[in-house]
């Protein structure tokens, strides 16, 4: 080595070890405030609280704040602090670390800046073009709470060419490069400038971010979420924040994002579970699931509520106690209009459907009871005595029953002629497509038109009609949660907490439930909870419907929209972001693109756009950070016949089908060493593949979306949405084209690896697929 180099490496050490001992300071500092909000937990936990029900509230709630601090703590561990910035202003020169949290001394003295603090932006966003004061950035490298590594990027003003430079470069491809794990881990020591400027924008409106496959859309979408946690404490901590995720296998891919960033308070939902209390199948019908996307749902369901509201053939004879009262149609349809005419959903208009009716019964009958008696009899009485007439009661609900949103939709498309009459629009075709068993099970279709069907109707319990005990016991849950958060929120300023919004800050307790409901559930379980901000992931296959039911969660309209438009599988995907948001916002959004690819090798990505591009879709070229891999696009073909699939068949076709994915699968195992495979088919394909793959490699193999824990598994394309794999085996490019009506959910399924994909077909492949083996 010559003394030249001798001398760097010397100052390299030097200025390792100097990072070291701040660091080891930073941990110090880390270890003492967990202990010391350990004792505070357990100082709280020992106040005897008395039998009061509001004193307990508020002592748990403390108790709940200092255990959220505590995880908060306790989440920040790995990879403490990640930056330094060298800056210099009018005031001099400053140092100042970057980290997951803030800390500071006892005296106050600052010894880390929370990397979603203003004073932290330039460490993602100074370039030498706008170097923001900075002249040197510092990525710091840990290994456990050691440093490992420093690498510096001097900014420097001359350098004017550097846009679109990648920030941290090393960091940047240490963190690509690493195997992955099933779950998505936080990139916030590597956010590239074009990622923070979206983290960080503001909160107010709707914000679109689209972006090609791999380009951080999800990451962003996650840190935009912390970040206005962070930002916007105040507000979102009474409100909170809902992310919307396609599939329960996607969210469970995010879920220790916002943790491993503090933050716990975040309320996730997939489609399927948006409306509380229902989890709805997937819809397997594609024709059905377009027509219960549109739009004119709203005037189905209005519809549909309408013709439960119900003027008899003929006039009718009752009995109450003694008397006898006739009820004629046009009392009826005249209570009716009125009712309608109070603009209050069903439920609650009953009430003035039936007043009207009772009353006007009442009249006729008093008038009666007069005219025979000869002489003025109290009144007063006979409306109360007509309600409790069973014949009465029963003729007025046959009416106007008070109806609970399942039982709408379920009769809807159970009885012929709701249906026929909701649907009048529609051809008989679509009717008999539409029509099912009362019991079959609810498809994530419904979802928003039990939504819908809610608002049009309204609380059952203004009807009259008990709640459930577990619902009662929610909305019981949610009351609580609002009055102790408002205790909590007076006196946690003046202790001087900083908290962050957590579920936990949020909680009230139910002491008579056995349940403790964190506001997050509470929040989720309340279908009328207006969130402070929504995120939406894979934002193109929402319905008109969908973001019906969104935009109703957040009346502010404070959204983060992420997706690719080219990434559409839905039977109703957006064919842009401006026919997606036209109905609820017209063009009032801002529109950000991502365009650096840090998924996909450039030779996969490629292939992919090949394919895209081919069948017709307009994407710009990806720019991929990694260019090392070679082509590894193969196809395999398979020696027997092609026949027509179907869920059933097992024939010579699909034998020679798995054992050549079996084999493929060993291969993979072995060249990704212990990373992950996937194994991404045709959705009829997934429940036969994985139980044979299972069976071919024991104790590797999980099939469908809760089994991505597995070393390898088997999904359809829309459970591979927005998930990433080391290796992917792709099956039959063609049915996956046939399946979803067009290409975007095969252009999902090749850009899931981050290093080898394979595809197994038979017969003709996609057009643009040029099998390379
Ligand atoms: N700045 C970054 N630093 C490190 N890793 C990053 C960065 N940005 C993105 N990544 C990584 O790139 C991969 C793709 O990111 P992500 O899943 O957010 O992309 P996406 O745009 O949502 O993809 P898709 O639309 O294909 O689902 C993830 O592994 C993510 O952690």
């Amino acid at each position: 080595m010559t003394e030249l180099a001798n001398g760097a490496v010397q100052r390299v050490e030097r200025q390792l070890e100097l990072e070291r001992e701040y660091v080891r300071l930073l941990y110090a500092r880390l270890d003492q405030l967990r202990e010391e909000k350990s004792a505070e937990l357990d100082k709280v936990r020992r106040v005897d609280a008395g039998s009061n029900h509001q004193s307990r509230s508020e002592r748990d709630a403390f108790a709940t704040h200092y255990e959220d601090r505590l995880a908060q703590l306790n989440s920040v561990d790995n990879r403490l602090v990640f930056g330094r910035l060298d800056s210099s202003d009018d005031d001099g020169e400053h140092t100042r670390y970057i980290g997951r949290i803030g800390l500071a001394t006892e005296n106050h003295r600052r010894l880390m800046v929370d990397w979603r603090a203003r004073e932290a932006a330039a460490f993602y966003q100074a370039t030498g073009r706008h170097p923001m004061g900075v002249r040197r950035r510092r990525h710091l490298i840990l290994d456990g709470r050691d440093v490992t590594a420093i690498e510096d990027d001097v900014l420097d003003p001359e350098m004017l060419d550097d846009d679109g430079v990648l920030q941290g470069e090393g960091a940047l491809l240490a963190a690509l490069n690493s195997k992955r794990t099933g779950r998505m881990t936080d990139i916030v020591s590597t956010i590239q400038a074009e990622q923070d400027r979206i983290i960080r924008a503001p909160l107010a409106g709707v914000h679109v971010v689209q972006g090609g496959p791999g380009t951080g859309k999800t990451a962003v979408a996650l840190h935009r979420a912390a970040y206005l946690l962070y930002e916007h404490r105040e507000r979102l901590r009474k409100s909170g924040v809902l992310i919307v995720g396609p599939s329960s296998s996607f969210l469970w891919y995010i879920d220790r994002v916002l943790p491993s960033l503090g933050e716990t308070g975040v309320v996730m939902s997939s489609l399927a579970d948006l409306y509380p209390g229902v989890h709805g199948v997937p819809e397997r019908n594609r024709d059905v699931a377009r027509i219960k996307a549109g739009l004119d749902m709203a005037d189905v369901m209005q519809q549909a509520v309408r013709d439960r509201q119900k003027v008899p053939a003929k006039d009718q004879t009752l009995r109450a106690d003694s008397y006898t009262v006739r009820l004629p149609r046009k009392l009826i349809r005249r209570a009716r209009d009125k009712a309608r005419a109070t603009g209050k959903p069903h439920n609650e208009a009953r009430a003035t459907f039936v007043k009207i009716v009772l009353r006007e019964l009442a009249e006729t009958l008093g008038d009666d009871l007069n005219k025979r008696s000869g002489n003025s009899i109290d009144r007063s009485y006979l409306v109360e005595d007509l309600r409790q007439a069973p014949e009465i009661r029963k003729a007025l609900n046959l009416c106007w029953l008070p109806l609970s949103p399942e039982t709408l939709v379920r009769h809807l498309f159970a009885k012929r002629h709701y249906l026929d009459s909701a649907f009048r629009s529609y051809s008989r075709a679509e009717r008999d497509l539409l029509q099912r068993d009362a019991d079959a099970p609810l498809t994530v279709s419904d979802v928003p038109l039990l939504d819908e069907a809610a608002e049009l109707l309204g609380d059952l319990e203004e009807a009259g009609v008990r709640l459930r005990t577990s619902e009662a016991e929610r909305a019981k849950a949610t009351e609580n949660a609002e009055k102790a958060l408002y205790n909590m929120h007076q006196s946690l300023e003046d202790v001087g907490v900083d908290g962050v919004v957590t579920a936990a800050d949020l909680t009230a307790f139910n002491e008579e439930s056995e349940h403790r409901m964190t506001a997050a559930e509470a929040a989720h379980a309340d279908r009328t909870w207006a969130y402070g901000h929504v995120v939406v992931d894979e934002a193109q296959e929402l319905t008109p419907m969908q973001w019906r039911v969104l935009m109703r969660r957040c009346p502010m309209k404070s959204f983060t929209v992420v997706g690719d438009i080219a990434q559409g599988g839905s039977a109703s995907a957006a064919s842009s972001w401006s026919a997606a948001l036209d109905p609820f916002v017209q063009d009032r959004f801002e529109l950000d693109e991502l365009t650096v690819n840090y998924r996909t090798p450039a030779a996969i990505a490629d292939a992919a756009v090949a394919v895209a591009r081919a069948a017709g879709l307009e994407i710009p070229a990806p720019k991929a950070v990694r260019d090392g891999v070679p082509p590894i696009l193969t196809v395999l073909p398979c020696t027997a016949d092609p026949i027509e699939a179907s869920a059933e068949s097992t024939s010579d076709h699909d034998d020679a089908l798995t054992r050549a994915v079996a084999e493929q699968t060993l291969e993979e195992i072995d060249a990704v060493e212990g990373g992950l495979v996937a194994v991404i088919a045709p959705e009829h394909r997934v429940h036969h593949l994985g139980t044979e793959l299972s069976r071919l490699i024991p104790g590797k193999v999980g099939a469908g979306m809760r089994r991505v824990d597995n070393q390898v598994v088997v999904l359809s394309t829309w459970d591979a949405k927005g998930l990433e794999f080391d290796s992917v085996i792709l099956v039959e490019p063609s049915e996956i084209v046939t399946e979803y009506d067009g290409v975007g959910s095969l252009y999902v399924a090749m850009t899931r690896p981050t290093q080898r994909l394979r595809v197994i077909g038979t017969g003709d492949l996609p057009a643009g697929m040029t099998p390379v083996s």
